[in-house]
């Protein structure tokens, strides 16, 4: 609990500076936020980090903790923290904001507003705390100039990619490895409409100059109503998104088998992450499918093998019963 003295003396030190990690799901916010970690470490920075899944299950916090036992983490699952989390927000900060670190980084969900988010940071008890410095948009150079096709019906879908560009101070074009010429200035073309001011860096990894994004960072942010006239007024942006959990008895046929499915689910399917076992090989696979390319890695042993997708209209009964008929689950 902070107790008065500390608040005074919280206004009397520099307040805690924040970053907030925004992009679309599977652009590479969680990669950045390994690499701040680390880095930080290096540099001897202390650091607390807030994770926001959609879904019940923290797939991502379980690797930021593998990583490093001892960070200060708060989650919140199960939501948005630009909607029905909003209110959560505060506390988890509180939390963080004891454990008085040299700054805070917040990764928020891959359908999350930013500006929803730094409104609830705006709230005048956190602000006597922490500072928000920066959002840092990452974007999936890989798939961001197919979004308008996957999303024709789902325009609130394509909009909320829009604000994650447009309420960013500082963007990173992320999978570089993965795009040609001819799509980069394609990219740069859709960032200037919606964008002008935020500097832009294309990465692999999310290979950034840290110094320069956020350990080095001096001065206040702009508030961004005097980048941007026009305050965005749409409603709630992501309510037909869904976040499925497929739990595993035994280990999965083969990992084509797997991503034989994920091919069925196409359009619809938009991510799909967790731990699973391969029949026949030794090591918990964690699993990475973004849009139309599954990544697989080795991962520790795992209590439980478990998928979630997350995308629309995903029928969680015709997903298993296509599961099974492939084979996929078949021990
Ligand atoms: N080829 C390629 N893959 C990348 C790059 N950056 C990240 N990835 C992979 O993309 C997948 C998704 O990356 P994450 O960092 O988990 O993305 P995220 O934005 O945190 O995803 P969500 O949690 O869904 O919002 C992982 O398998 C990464 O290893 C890159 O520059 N190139």
């Amino acid at each position: 609990m902070i107790t008065f003295c500390d608040r005074e003396r919280r206004i009397i030190m520099k307040k805690i500076p924040v970053f907030v990690l925004s992009g679309f799901l599977g652009s590479g916010k969680t990669t950045l936020l390994v690499d701040i970690i680390k880095k930080a470490r290096d540099k001897g920075l202390s650091l607390s980090v807030l994770m926001n899944e959609a879904g019940k299950t923290d797939t991502d916090g379980r690797l930021i903790s593998e990583l490093d036992g001892d960070l200060p983490v708060e989650k919140l699952l199960d939501g948005c923290m630009c909607c029905n989390k909003k209110s959560e927000v505060s506390g988890a900060v509180m939390k963080l904001a004891e454990t008085n670190p040299d700054m805070m980084v917040m990764e928020l969900t891959g359908i999350a507003d930013p500006e929803e988010v730094a409104d609830a940071l705006a709230e005048p008890e956190l602000m006597e705390h922490i500072e928000l410095k920066k959002v840092i948009s990452v974007l999936d150079g890989e798939n961001i100039l197919d979004y308008n096709s996957i999303f024709t019906a789902e325009r609130a879908m394509v909009k909320t990619t829009r604000k994650q560009i447009a309420f960013a101070d500082a963007l990173i074009v992320n999978k570089e490895d993965q795009m040609d010429e001819s799509n980069r200035k394609k990219i740069k073309r859709v960032i200037s409409k919606e964008n002008s001011v935020a500097p832009v860096t294309f990465t692999s990894y999310c290979q950034v100059d840290l110094d320069d994004l956020l350990f080095n960072m001096e001065g206040e942010r702009k508030p961004f109503s005097l980048l941007k006239e026009e305050k965005n007024t749409d409603e709630h942006t992501h309510s037909r998104i869904q976040t499925l959990k497929i739990e595993f008895t035994k280990p999965v046929k083969s990992k084509r088998a797997a991503e034989a499915l994920f091919k069925e689910l196409k359009p619809g399917l938009i991510r799909a992450k967790g731990y699973i076992s391969v029949k026949r090989e030794a090591d918990v696979h964690l699993i990475q499918h973004v849009m139309k390319k599954t990544y697989w890695e080795k991962a520790q042993a795992q209590e439980e093998s478990y998928l979630i997708l997350i995308g629309l209209e995903l029928d969680k009964d015709n997903i298993v019963r296509r599961w099974n008929e492939l084979g996929v689950n078949d021990g």
